[in-house]
């Protein structure tokens, strides 16, 4: 953002016209959500204090009651020329009276430490006493790139994100504080290096499909027939042509539609897996952690085929330091599992899963209430506000049968991730509260419909 700040302002753009558009873009939502109610701007000593004076000014040119009160002086030339041009009296952060609606402008991008304890309290007394608050670019006291909060961060009703979001408004906790996300163009074109997961274009297959045409999975299960039913039954719902489930030889626990082959031995499961038909192969949930799940899970990664691995074979996997992986795979990481596999990465989620993606050559999802997809060449894209119902026992084996699904239909192990985290982002939020991961793969097809 500040390279794109800068860039901006090295092309001729007026440092001060900057913060004018930014102060004005933050006035129009406040205006749009909070029309005339009373309003109490609090501005912070540099540019994001100098936002809040320009929307003060313009909100109360509009009719809006408007008072100001600031931290100490302001000590950039902007921010300085923002304050003189608000014709109002300033008031001292420390005793200004509450108001009905409260703008955070004390601290934005430029946050170096956690807020005085005093300023962190004043703030979070006076959003505490209004009825509705905004942030202007960010929650003062979140840290921008990780999302951290380097003090206590009051909830606000609505973050105005300017110029381009940054990693902090995706990543929690950060992301957790504000109801409602805006993102107000201020003419700066920020290269967006992280993409916000956004819903897929979805298709049908073409009148000459058939079941091999539209991907053929295997799914690679273990002791635990039900986790590696649930992939498989998951991927047969994603839009895959046929999907096989080879286990143990135990009793078929998913719909007819789906076939249940018998591959306990290694080379049998590595018999199997030679079907150059196979566009997908899964290993991971319910796969086992002894010396035979260990074994087949050899013949897995041997077998040439694109690869989604999760669960224990993750867990195998990271026994043997940096995971050695087929081009073109797809690792479904939590936290437990990426920190085993990846160590103890430091930066960020975006940069640690960017750089496991980059240490691995394959697409890592790196789980969680944010979960951030990273693709070997530098892609990334996030998906926050995930349901917390998601916190269920098999959603995770249900989310590795779609990446598998997906990857056996595109051929594209980051589009894959992508569209598969959306898809079981979008089964939770159609299936309610207190789903179960059965419930899941029950609503994918409407979810993918509402996506063609
Ligand atoms: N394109 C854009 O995004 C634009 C952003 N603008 C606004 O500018 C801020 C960033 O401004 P900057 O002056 O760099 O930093 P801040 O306003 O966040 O203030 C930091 C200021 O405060 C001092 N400081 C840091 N931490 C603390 C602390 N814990 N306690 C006290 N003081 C602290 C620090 O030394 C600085 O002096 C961005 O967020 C936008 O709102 C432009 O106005 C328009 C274009
Ligand atoms: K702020």
């Amino acid at each position: 953002m500040r390279r794109a700040e800068q860039a901006a302002i090295a092309a001729g753009v007026d440092e001060y016209r900057l913060m004018e558009r930014a102060g004005a873009a933050a006035a129009e939502i406040v205006w749009r959500a909070g029309g005339k109610r009373d309003l109490l701007v609090l501005c912070g000593p540099g540019n994001n204090g100098g936002d809040g004076f320009v929307a003060a000014r313009l909100l109360r040119a509009r009719g809006v009651p408007v008072r100001v009160a600031a931290l100490g002086e302001s000590r950039t030339e902007c921010s300085r020329t923002a304050r003189a041009a608000w014709d109002g009296p300033v008031e001292p952060l420390a005793t200004a009276a509450p108001a009905t609606q409260i703008v955070d402008a004390l601290f934005g991008t430029g946050l170096t430490r956690g807020l005085d304890k005093d300023v962190a309290d004043r703030l979070a007394a006076l959003t505490g006493q209004a009825s509705f608050s905004y942030a202007i670019d960010l929650p003062s006291g979140v840290e921008t790139d990780s999302g951290a909060l380097l003090s206590q961060v009051p909830r606000f009703g609505i973050c105005i994100a300017l110029g381009a979001l940054k990693p902090a408004h995706l990543l929690y906790p950060a992301a957790s504080c504000f109801d409602r996300l805006v993102c107000a163009d201020i003419g700066v074109d920020a290269p967006d290096k992280v993409h916000r997961l956004a819903a897929p274009v979805l298709s049908s297959p073409v009148p000459s499909a058939h079941k091999y045409s539209r991907g053929l999975v295997a799914v690679a299960g273990g002791d635990m027939a039900g986790a590696s039913s649930l992939a498989s039954h998951a991927a047969a719902r994603s839009g895959a042509g046929m999907v096989r489930h080879i286990g143990l030889g135990q009793p078929g626990r998913g719909p007819d539609a789906l076939v249940e082959l018998k591959g306990e031995a290694p080379d049998q499961l590595a018999a199997l897996l030679r079907d150059r038909r196979l566009a997908a192969v899964l290993a991971g949930p319910g796969l086992g952690r002894d010396d035979r799940a260990r074994a087949r899970l050899e013949a897995v990664l041997a077998c040439g085929r694109p690869l989604v691995l999760d669960a224990d074979a993750l867990t195998l996997l990271g026994d043997g330091g940096d995971p050695a992986v087929p081009a073109g795979s797809v690792l479904t990481p939590h936290e437990g599992e990426f920190v085993r596999l990846f160590g103890d990465l430091p930066g960020s989620k975006i940069d640690r899963a960017a750089e496991a993606a980059r240490r691995c050559g394959a697409v890592v999802i790196y789980k969680g209430a944010d979960s951030v997809i990273a693709a070997p060449d530098g892609r990334v894209a996030i998906a926050s506000g995930a349901s917390s119902w998601l916190s269920t026992a098999g959603t995770g084996d249900v989310l590795a049968g779609l990446v598998a699904g997906r990857l056996a239909v595109t051929g594209d192990p980051f589009r894959a991730a992508c569209e598969a985290l959306w898809l079981h982002g979008e089964a939770a939020r159609r299936a309610g509260p207190a789903f179960i991961a059965d419930d899941l793969i029950a609503r994918l097809p409407a979810a993918i419909a509402c996506r063609l």
